[in-house]
Parts: structure tokens; sequence; C-alpha cells
């Protein structure tokens, strides 16, 4: 096999380079990621090992779905063996068969941001503190914060300076609070994400036999993105490859983007002194973008003093400047982003997929989302409101988790009493805090309500026990699709969303179709071994921002650049390039922060293959208010030789002569230099008919054919429609979009 003849020399040591510690820090787009795919190839192909020890990490699901996609393609079907996914994915498995050992169920919830905050609110209210103080998102991320550093309560709790940090910040009493927090999701049998790395380690620290058994198993581990590990992952990653020590990292400290969430970039340093034998590779060729994008690139991480000095070259070739464009107002952003994919989509025979539009932050997309739906272009958002965090999704789910798990707590919140039956909040509170009070397990209380709740309640409560029981045998005898299509109707919420016949209402049906859908699907991939409603459950409290692009149709992409990691596109549109959204007034409190800034700069830019754009607006929509901008201090840390400052101007903002002209004017630009235009904002350009154009008889013209039309050139038909005594051809042109033309008119030649 010639895989070795896809990579370069320092590739190849890396790749073949298997047994002892290995390290690769190496620039973005230097095959860092490619490495490791060939490396498990190679182990595999070449030294024979079994799939089932090699363990790999990666950020997200997806990338690890299509690294081991390329694998398969490498060395065959046995790479799906593999042990390959997310480090919460890959320890919630493990977990879940080690549970026990923990205290924990088998079947333990995982617990999304939204039912941590819940629980959060209510413990707020029982210890009747100041709800305002102790913000569920605040106390949330201190919390969090804690526990990736490997902080348990007790400890948070004995620790003074810890304790002093927080009077400081008026929390008194946040320790008690995280106590509080763990008790109860323990007794809900539910973790938290932060939880399945913390409890792995208790699990390997205390049962030495459960991590002799792992690291047994897994004799080759690697790690992806390794710069944005915390301590927590570290340690486990560590413990695992403890007694073959065949581990290998590769990383980009110049990307370390996630300090905020307690990633450690010390972690590359420790690594050195951990694994003095340590065998470590340089990359310095990047294949992914051209000569104007890599030096740019370089020319801003320069900027940070706390950098591992690297060497970034291409031998690609030099490519278009990277365009600067100014715009009035976020609106016209977003029109002037939209009109220069429709062009360059059109002159480039470029496909929707080659696109991607990043943003410092979420809420960033809505300007470019009207723009791109104006134009008729097909996008889609990563990150955001998914699919899993709709309300009738969670509501199902909730059922479901309940069935599996009668102790969960917030999903026990959110279904007692939806669809309606009679179970009013205070009952509600009752079953929970005798529960509490009395040491029981929620659903004891539940399933012995006459114990704990006046007459009127108790009938209601019985009922819903009964309908939860039956569910719970239908889930031990049937797979889950049949399980949770079954719950969808016997729980009446299938029929409270079909009666509500609004146009959100049938959304909200369909929706839930549409998770049934999935969960068939989950059933019917001969992959997922375990078709359990359990396995299916787990599986989707994992699915990370990344993962949820179910929608295989030729999108553009939209999303933040913290998702953008990893990820590369021809064309990229950085958009919002200005002071106080980026870098970011809100996480700017340090040099160290705005260093953290510039790099998420790095990886914005370094995700283009062939073009960049960095977009700035002079006002802009925050906070319910107009607000004017100004353009960020990374633009002027670009290298200038690599930029142009362009004039585009989306079309609707274009003065009437200047449309015409098609040389639309604009001011210069803060301390850039100007470069000569080395290309008119291109035009569309009128079609000369070939010179045999002869109009056919449309008489029988039907969809899929191809046509030529005089001025709008060549086209394929979408669907003929006839509106009374006229026919109609709905055409799709090449270089004009689409287009509905009367037949008895439009001069067409059909081209067979
Ligand atoms: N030796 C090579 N020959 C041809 N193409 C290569 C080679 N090495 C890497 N590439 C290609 O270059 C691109 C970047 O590679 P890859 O994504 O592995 O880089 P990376 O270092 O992981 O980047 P990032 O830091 O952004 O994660 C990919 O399209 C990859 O297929
Ligand atoms: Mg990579």
């Amino acid at each position: 096999m010639d895989y070795l003849k896809e990579l370069n020399p320092p590739q190849i040591q890396a790749v073949q380079h298997t047994d002892g510690p290995v390290m690769i820090i190496a620039g973005a787009g230097s095959g860092k990621t490619r490495v490791l795919t060939y490396r498990i190839a190679h182990l595999i192909y070449a030294k024979g090992v079994d799939p089932f020890n090699i363990l790999s990490l990666t950020f997200t699901n997806k990338a690890a779905a299509e690294m081991k996609h390329r694998i398969e393609t490498l060395v065959g079907l046995e790479a799906r063996n593999t042990w390959m996914g997310t480090f919460h994915s890959i320890f919630a498995k493990i977990l879940r068969v080690e549970s026990g050992k923990i205290g924990y169920p088998s079947n333990f919830t995982i617990y999304d941001t939204d039912d941590s905050k819940s629980l959060i609110r209510t413990l707020v209210k029982e210890m009747r503190i100041d709800d305002k103080v102790y913000k569920p998102n605040v106390v949330l991320s201190r919390i969090s914060g804690a526990k990736n550093r490997l902080i348990s309560w007790k400890a948070y709790q004995d620790d003074p300076y810890v304790k002093a940090d927080d009077e400081a910040a008026m929390k008194p009493r946040m320790g008690e609070l995280y106590q509080r927090y763990q008790e109860r999701l323990f007794k809900a049998g539910a973790m938290d994400f932060d939880d399945l790395l913390f409890n792995t380690n208790v699990l390997f620290r205390d049962h030495l036999d459960v991590l002799n058994k792992y690291q047994q198993r897994f004799k080759y581990v690697m790690v992806d993105e390794f710069q944005d590990t915390n301590i927590s992952q570290y340690l486990i990653t560590k413990k695992l490859a403890a007694v073959h020590q065949n581990i290998c990292v590769v990383g980009d400290d110049a990307q370390s983007i996630y300090a905020f969430r307690g990633a450690d970039i010390q972690n590359i340093l420790n690594f050195e002194k951990d694994y003095p034998d340590l065998f470590v590779v340089k990359l310095e060729q990047n294949y992914r973008s051209t000569k104007t994008i890599v030096e740019a690139a370089n020319s801003i991480i320069e900027k940070n003093k706390a950098q591992l000095k690297k060497l970034v070259w291409t031998s690609n070739p030099e490519g278009d400047l990277i365009e600067l464009i100014k715009a009035t107002s976020d609106g016209e952003e977003g029109r002037i982003v939209a009109n220069t994919i429709f062009e360059e989509k059109n002159n480039k025979k470029l496909n929707n997929s080659d696109f991607a539009i990043l943003y410092r932050t979420n809420s960033q997309s809505r300007s470019m989302e009207e723009a791109l739906r104006k134009m008729n272009l097909t996008y889609k958002i990563v990150g955001g409101l998914s699919f899993y965090q709709r309300k009738e999704i969670k509501d199902l789910m909730a059922y479901m988790r309940f069935t599996v798990n009668p102790v969960d707590e917030e999903a026990f919140k959110r279904v007692i009493n939806y669809p309606k039956r009679g179970i009013g909040d205070t009952s509600v509170e009752k079953i929970l805090v005798s529960a509490y009070d009395h040491d029981i397990p929620l659903w004891e209380v539940v399933k012995n309500a006459h114990s704990f709740l006046p007459g009127r309640a108790v009938s209601s409560v019985d009922d819903f026990a009964t309908m939860i029981k039956a569910f719970q045998i239908e889930v031990e005898r049937k797979d889950a699709f049949e399980a949770a299509s079954s719950i969808a109707k016997q729980s009446g919420l299938l029929r409270e969303l079909y009666e509500d016949k609004t146009i959100e209402g049938l959304n909200r049906y369909e929706n839930v179709q549409e998770l049934l859908n999935a969960i068939k699907e989950y059933v019917d991939n001969p992959e997922n071994e375990d078709k359990s409603l359990g396995s299916f459950l787990q599986e989707i409290a994992l699915l990370t921002d990344n993962d949820q692009d179910k929608d295989k149709t030729d999108a553009i992409t939209l999303m933040t650049i913290h998702s953008s990691k990893g990820l590369e596109f021809k064309q990229v549109f950085v958009v919002g390039m200005e002071e106080d959204l980026f870098p970011s007034q809100m996480m700017m409190q340090s040099r160290e922060d705005l260093e953290e800034e510039r790099r998420l700069f790095y990886v914005a830019t370094t995700r283009a293959m062939e073009k960049l754009y960095l977009t700035y607006a002079l006002s802009r929509y925050r906070f319910g208010r107009l607000l004017n901008c100004e353009p960020s201090r990374f633009l002027e840390e670009v290298d200038p030789r690599m930029i142009k400052v362009n004039k585009r101007m989306s079309s609707k903002d274009m003065p009437g002569a200047l449309r015409k002209e098609g040389l639309p004017g604009a001011s210069g630009f803060i301390g850039i230099k100007k470069q000569p235009e080395s290309r008119q904002p291109s035009q569309l350009k009128i079609h000369t008919p070939s010179p045999d154009f002869k109009p056919s008889n449309t008489n029988s013209l039907k969809a899929d054919q191809l046509v030529e039309h005089p001025k709008f050139g060549f086209g394929k038909v979408q669907k003929i429609e006839t509106e009374g005594l006229n026919k109609k051809a709905t055409i799709q042109f090449e270089h004009f979009g689409e287009k509905t033309l009367l037949l008895s008119f439009a001069k067409l030649r059909i081209i067979d």
C-alpha cells in the first residue's frame, strides 16, 4: 500500500514512529490531523495492531467520523473498531459500563446546560439567596471551572483562597451551592458535561483494577487539538498511557482558544517534562492555504509574546489578496457578503459548501441570514439553537429520560404536568421536597404518592406512575424506535401537538416526527450495536455543536470562530472586524486575554484555502441599540502587503450612476496602504448567443432539459407550469440564477 506517498518526510517520520511518546506541535494546515489519520491506518495495516487497542480523541464527533471514514478507505472496514471520539463521548461510554463502581446507575442521564441552570435556579430558591447575585450562568461557570481543574466541592470549601475570592465577589455561599448541586445531580442519577471527565478521574483514581483494564486495552493513545485539553483531560490521557507509553499528541499552541473553559497551554510544556524521551516532530509546510493567507496569518500571530516560535511556509500559489470590506451598517455588511458569495459562485463555479462565514458571537448570524435568504442562498448554522434544543424535542426526550432513569429530576419537572394532567406546581414541589428531605429516590415518592400528597393530586400522580411503568416495560422489550414511538403517543404529547393547528404547532409536530426518524436511523445503523433507548439517549446528549448538521444539502456554513477549529473552506469571510466585538470587550481583562483573542483571529484566517475576506461595519445594532463602531485593531496587524481594500457594495446600497458603471466608490482605510485594484468587482456579462442559435419549438419542453437563452445564456429547466393559457418555465441559469419565463415569448434553444 502506497499511503506513505501521500505524506512529506517529517509526516512520514511521525507516522512511522509508533512506539513511545510523540508530540507534534505545528502551525495550522500543516497536516497534523492528516498525520494522526495515517498513523492509525499505519498501526492497523503495517503493524497489525488490533483496532480495538487504539484510542484517539478528537475535538468533535464529526471530526472522528471523518477520520474513521478516511482510515476505512485506506485499510478497510476494520477501521470501524477503533475507539474514536471526543473526550466526553469516549469516557461517557466507559462510565456507562463502570458507573456502578462510583455509585451511579448505568443509565445515568447527562444534563445539558439548560438542565444544569434549571437545577441551580431551584437550589438558589431553596437556599433563599439572591438570584441576581447567584445568576445561573455565573454559578455554573464557576462550578465548571472548579471541576475542570479537578477541584471537588469539598476541596473547594476547604480552600481559603477560593473562599476569599468568593467573598470578594459577594458570593460567600458558592461552596455550599457547589456541594448541593453535586448532591442533587447524584440523587438524580445525572452527570453534567464536566462530571463525565471529573468522574472518570475519580474512577481511575479509586479503582486501579478498572484503570488497569483500560490501560491494557488502549495500547496506542492519540489526541488531536492537544492545545485545548484541560488538566482533567490531560490526567486521564496520561494515566491511560502510563503502561504502554505509546502516546501521540498533536496541536498548535497558536490555536489555543479555550483558556476560558480551563484549557491549559501548560499541558504542552508539561508534556516535555512528563516524557523526557519524547520524540518531537515539526511540520512546517502548509498545504491548505495560498501564500498570501499563510503570510498574513504569520504576521498576525507574530504579535503574540507567549508563543512557541514556528515556521510556516507553503509552496501553494500566491493567490488573491485578502479583501478588506467596509460597510456602513451590519445590514449592508450582510448584503455585501451575500452578493460577493453569489458572484464568486458564478464566476468560479463554486458550491455553497465552499464558503464559510465566521463570526465572534452567535448573535451576528442574524444580519447574514437575512441577506442570504433574500438572495436565495442555502446556508446552515452550526451551533446556535439546534434541533435538540427545541422545546418539543426536549419534552419528548425528557419522557424518555425519565423512563430510563426515573430519578432524573430535571426530566421529571418537564413532564410531570405536560401535557396537562392536573398536577399543580405545589404538588410537584411537594414531591421534590419529600424526596430530598427524607432522602428517598424521586421515583419511590412518585410511586407512593398517597403517602406524600393530599387526596386530590394523588390519583393523577398514580396515573402518571402507571404510565411510566408501562413505558419501562416497553423499553426493556423493544428497540429504541418502537419504544420512543409508543412513548410519544401514549404520553399524549403527540396528540397535544397535533391538535395545535397553527403553523408553529405544525412545525413542532413535524419536529417530533423528525426525532422519531432520527431514532429509526439510529436503530437501522449496523454500526450501533446497542439499540436500546438508553444508548440512543446517551448518543444524543453527547452531540457537540459541530455534529448537528444532519442536513447534507449543499449549504454555506455560518459558525462562530470557536467552532471552526480544524475545518477548511475555499473562501472564508470573517465578519464584524470591529473593536469591542473582535477583540471582544467582554473577554478582555488582561494582556493574556488579548492574546487569546488574537489566537482566535489566527484560527479564523487559517481556515481559508483560497480566499479570505475581512469585513467590518461602521454601525451595528447591539444590545438593542444602534452603536457606532470602529475597525478592529487586528486589521492593522495584518501585513498590509497582503491586503487590498475593496470597494464592494451591495447592489441595493449602490447609487444608481455607480451601479451602471460598476465602479462604486468608497473611501480608503485607516493606516493600510491601498493596493492597486487587481480586479474590478465583477459584473454579470450579458451572454453572446452561439453562432447557430435558433429558437426551438418549446411545446414539449420538460424539466431537466438544457436550454440556451440569447441573453441569459445556458440553463436547466426546473419545472413547467401552466397558468390559464400561458405556459411558464422556471429555469436555473448558470450565471443569472433562477428565472421564470413565459414560453410563448421566450426564445429558447433546446440543447440535446
Ligand atoms: N503531505 C500532504 N500532501 C497533500 N496534502 C496534504 C498533506 N498534508 C496535509 N495535506 C492537506 O492539507 C490540509 C490541512 O491538513 P490538516 O487538516 O491535517 O492540517 P492541521 O495541521 O490538522 O490543521 P489545523 O491546525 O487547522 O487543524 C488538508 O486538506 C490535508 O488533506
Ligand atoms: Mg487539525
